[in-house]
C-alpha cells in the first residue's frame, strides 16, 4: 500500500454521513405517490420484477445533477394516466452542511417540447440543477452498465465525470458548460453564416472550459489510481488511464500552452466540424480506459463477470477515496448487483459498504441475497407501485 495514501474511513454512524432521510416521489413513472422515511443505514428494496424498486433508484438519481440513472426523456419519466403536473421527486437529505430539502422535477411551464428540470433548495428556486453537487454526491451501477468497457467512450465519460463530481462539484458545470457551448458551436457551423466573433468567443469557452475538463479527469484519475492499488477483499485491483489528444497536450505542456492548442485546433477545424456536426479536438473525445492489475488485461478483454467486478471495485475505491478526502461516502445507488455476485463477493460487498458509512440502496427479487447485511440495514418492500418499510427490521 501506498504510504501517502492512508485512508482511514469515518466511523459509522458519524454525523457526516450523506443521506437521504426522507423521500417523496409523485407521478413518477409507476408511483402515483410514495413515501419513505428511513435512518442512515443502507437501504435494500426487495420486490417482484416490475415491482418498480429500480424506478426508487432513479428517483434518487434526479438528486444529483444531470438527466438520472436511466437517462430518460423527462417527460417519459411522468406516470402514464397521471394528471398533467409533472413527476415530483422532493427528499430530506443529510449533507455535509447538515440537513436540506431537495426537490425538483420536469419543469411543465417549458414550453412545448422543451424538456427542463427544476430543482428547490430548502424551497428557494435554484439558479441550475448543477448546485446539486454541491450537497450531495451520488454513484451507481445498474445492469445497463454492464457493458461499459465494450460499449462507447460516451458512457465511459460519463461516468468518470460523474465520480469527479464527488471531490470537486464545480466539475458538473464546467462539463454542463462546455457541452452548451459545444452544441452551440455546432449549430452556428450548421448554419453556415455564423459569426466569427461568436464562434471565436464560443471556441475560447470551449478552450478554457475543456481543459479544466482534462485536468480535473487527470487528477482523479491519479487519486483513484492509488486508492485502486488496495484491492477491496476478493474484488480486482483496476488502473485507469485517460486516452484523448488534450489529455496528452496536459502531459506534455503547461495547461496555458494546452488552451492556446486547443483554440488554435478547434479555429482550425470549422470547416471539418460543420460536416461532422462536432467538434475534431475536446475532452469529448477523450476516453478513460481500465485495466484488470491482477490479470494485466484491458477491461474490455475480461469476462462479464469480470467487468462487473472491475466498476465495482473502482466504484467502491473512489467511495473510498472522497470517504478519506471529505469525510463522507458518497450514496451509492447500486441496481441488482447482488444478485451477479457470488456469496464471498456479496458479503465483502456488505461489510466495504458498512466500513465505508455510505447508505447504499440495493435492489433485488430475493431477500435472501441481502440476508448477511442483517442488523446493518434496513429493508423495505416495493409492490403495487407502492414502498412500505418492514419494521421488523
Ligand atoms: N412513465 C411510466 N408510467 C407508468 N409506469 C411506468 C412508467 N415507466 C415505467 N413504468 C413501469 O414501472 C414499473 C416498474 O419498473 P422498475 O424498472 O422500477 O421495476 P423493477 O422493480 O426494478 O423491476 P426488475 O426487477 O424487473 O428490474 C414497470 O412495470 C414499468 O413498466
Amino acid at each position: 500500500m501506498n504510504a501517502a495514501f492512508a485512508i482511514q474511513p469515518r466511523p459509522t454512524g458519524s454525523t457526516a454521513r450523506l443521506a437521504v432521510r426522507r423521500l417523496t416521489v409523485t407521478d413518477f413513472r409507476c408511483y402515483a405517490g410514495a413515501r419513505l422515511e428511513i435512518d442512515q443505514r443502507p437501504v435494500v428494496l426487495t420486490g417482484a420484477n416490475g415491482a418498480g424498486k429500480t424506478n426508487l433508484l432513479e428517483a434518487i438519481s434526479f438528486l444529483s445533477p444531470g438527466r438520472g440513472l436511466r437517462r430518460a426523456k423527462l417527460s417519459e419519466i411522468d406516470r402514464l394516466s397521471g394528471d398533467a403536473g409533472g413527476w415530483v421527486v422532493a427528499a430530506k437529505v443529510e449533507t455535509r452542511q447538515g440537513p436540506v430539502d431537495i426537490g425538483t422535477g420536469r419543469d411543465i411551464s417549458a414550453a412545448p417540447g422543451v424538456e427542463r428540470r427544476v430543482v428547490r433548495i430548502d424551497g428557494a428556486p435554484a439558479r441550475s440543477q448543477n448546485v446539486l453537487a454541491d450537497h450531495l454526491s451520488l454513484a451507481w451501477l445498474t445492469p445497463q452498465m454492464d457493458r461499459l468497457f465494450l460499449d462507447g467512450a460516451s458512457g465511459r465519460r460519463r461516468f468518470f465525470d460523474r465520480l469527479a463530481y464527488g471531490a470537486d462539484p464545480a466539475h458538473a458545470t464546467r462539463v454542463n458548460s462546455y457541452e452548451h457551448a459545444l452544441r452551440e458551436r455546432a449549430r452556428l457551423l450548421k448554419q453556415g453564416r455564423a459569426d466569427n466573433a461568436w464562434l471565436t468567443a464560443l471556441e475560447e469557452q470551449m478552450a478554457a472550459g475543456g481543459i479544466a475538463i482534462a485536468a480535473a479527469r487527470q487528477a482523479l484519475v491519479a487519486r483513484l489510481n492509488q486508492a485502486c492499488e488496495v484491492a477491496v477483499g476478493p474484488f480486482p485491483r483496476a488502473a485507469l488511464a485517460l486516452e484523448g489528444a488534450v489529455d496528452r497536450w496536459l502531459e506534455e505542456m503547461p495547461a496555458l500552452a494546452a488552451e492556446d492548442r486547443l483554440r488554435a485546433a478547434l479555429a482550425a477545424s470549422r470547416r471539418q466540424d460543420s460536416e461532422s456536426g462536432g467538434a475534431s479536438e475536446g475532452p469529448h473525445r477523450s476516453d478513460i480506459v481500465a485495466r484488470h492489475v491482477d490479470k494485466d488485461m484491458p477491461a474490455a478483454l475480461c469476462s462479464t463477470g469480470e467487468q462487473k467486478a472491475l466498476l465495482i471495485a473502482i466504484t467502491l475505491a473512489h467511495a473510498r477515496l472522497q470517504a478519506a478526502e471529505s469525510g463522507s461516502a458518497p450514496i451509492l445507488l447500486l441496481d441488482e448487483v447482488a444478485a451477479h455476485l457470488d456469496e464471498i463477493r456479496r458479503a465483502a460487498l456488505y461489510d466495504e459498504i458498512c466500513a465505508l458509512g455510505a447508505q447504499a440502496w440495493l435492489t433485488g427479487t430475493d431477500r435472501s441475497l441481502f440476508e448477511p447485511f442483517a442488523g446493518r440495514a434496513q429493508y423495505a418492500t416495493v409492490a403495487d407501485a407502492a414502498v412500505v418499510l418492514d419494521s421488523s427490521v
